[in-house]
């Protein structure tokens, strides 16, 4: 992050974010996207880049909030962990599905037999699709079309009717210029529910930030939890969030505002 990006907390929900979580630290529960919301769109699913001091700004913030932070993503919970080393933050993974506890318990959902013949299967289908990306996530799959934007229709009709025929353990999740089928056990939502009960963040109030329509179901339980809900970037969908973000820039601002506030307070407390 640039130091011009540091300084410049660019719109009313970064700034309400920051007075929240530095004034009231106690009060509050973070959950963070990471795609589109933390970490810049990429034309590919590798070609992201993770700032080289958001892992510890994340940390810092996790601090001030006593641990009560966790990252809620659609990413696989071991390539979320990789983009964050060392550091290791409870991460709910595919949509939901996968969860790690604040306690470092997790949970992971091992794929059939029948779902990696039928990632198989896709791929083989959407061989003659050039510039379609398939990413194989393990117990979910992702088709991208970002370098093939003709094939989203195509896609589309492919991929519901792959969702279909894995049965009612899978579901069809669409998102920015991509397919996914993931388990149907856990959305986002549900993650955020199961972190409210852990020791870390109950009594504590969720605030959700993403981008996404995967981020909806965190959005309204948020929402109906009397937390707070922020949606980054422009609208391409209808949203529920509550508050809306310019840029994953503006997020990382604030996130590096707190984690200085909270560094200066700690040093001047010892
Ligand atoms: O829940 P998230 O953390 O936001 O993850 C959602 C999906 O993000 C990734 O795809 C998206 O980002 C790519 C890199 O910027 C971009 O190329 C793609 O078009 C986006 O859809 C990731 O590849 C997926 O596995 C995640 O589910």
């Amino acid at each position: 992050m640039s130091e011009q990006e540091k300084l410049r907390p660019s719109d009313a929900a970064t700034r309400h974010l920051i007075r929240r979580l530095v004034e009231e630290p106690d009060r509050w529960a973070l959950f963070l996207d990471i795609d589109g919301t933390l970490i810049d769109l990429a034309t590919t699913p590798d070609a992201i880049q993770v700032p080289l001091s958001l892992p510890g700004t994340l940390d810092a913030v996790s601090a001030r909030l006593r641990g009560a932070l966790a990252l809620v993503t659609g990413r696989s919970l071991p390539y979320a962990d990789g983009l964050f080393a060392p550091f290791r933050f409870p991460i709910a993974g595919l949509h939901g599905a996968e969860f790690r506890g604040a306690d470092g318990e997790t949970s992971i959902v091992t794929q059939t037999p029948a779902f990696t013949a039928l990632k198989q299967r896709l791929v083989e289908q959407t061989a003659w699709m050039e510039g379609v990306l398939i990413e194989d996530k393990g117990a979910a799959v992702a088709a991208h079309y970002r370098l093939a934007p003709a094939y989203d229709t195509a896609l589309e009709t492919m991929m519901r009717h792959l969702a279909d025929e894995a049965g009612p353990d899978w579901v069809l999740q669409p998102g920015k210029m991509v397919f996914e089928i993931r388990p149907a056990r856990a959305d986002k939502g549900d993650a955020v529910a199961s972190y409210l009960e852990e020791p870390a963040f109950a009594g504590r109030l969720p605030i959700t930030i993403g981008d996404d329509l995967t981020d909806e179901s965190m959005f309204a339980l948020a929402n109906a939890r009397g937390g707070q809900s922020i949606r980054v970037g422009s609208l391409s969908t209808a949203t529920c969030a509550l508050a809306k973000a310019s840029s994953p820039s503006a997020i990382r601002s604030a996130l590096a505002t707190i984690a200085t506030a909270h560094e200066q307070r700690a040093a001047s407390a010892s």
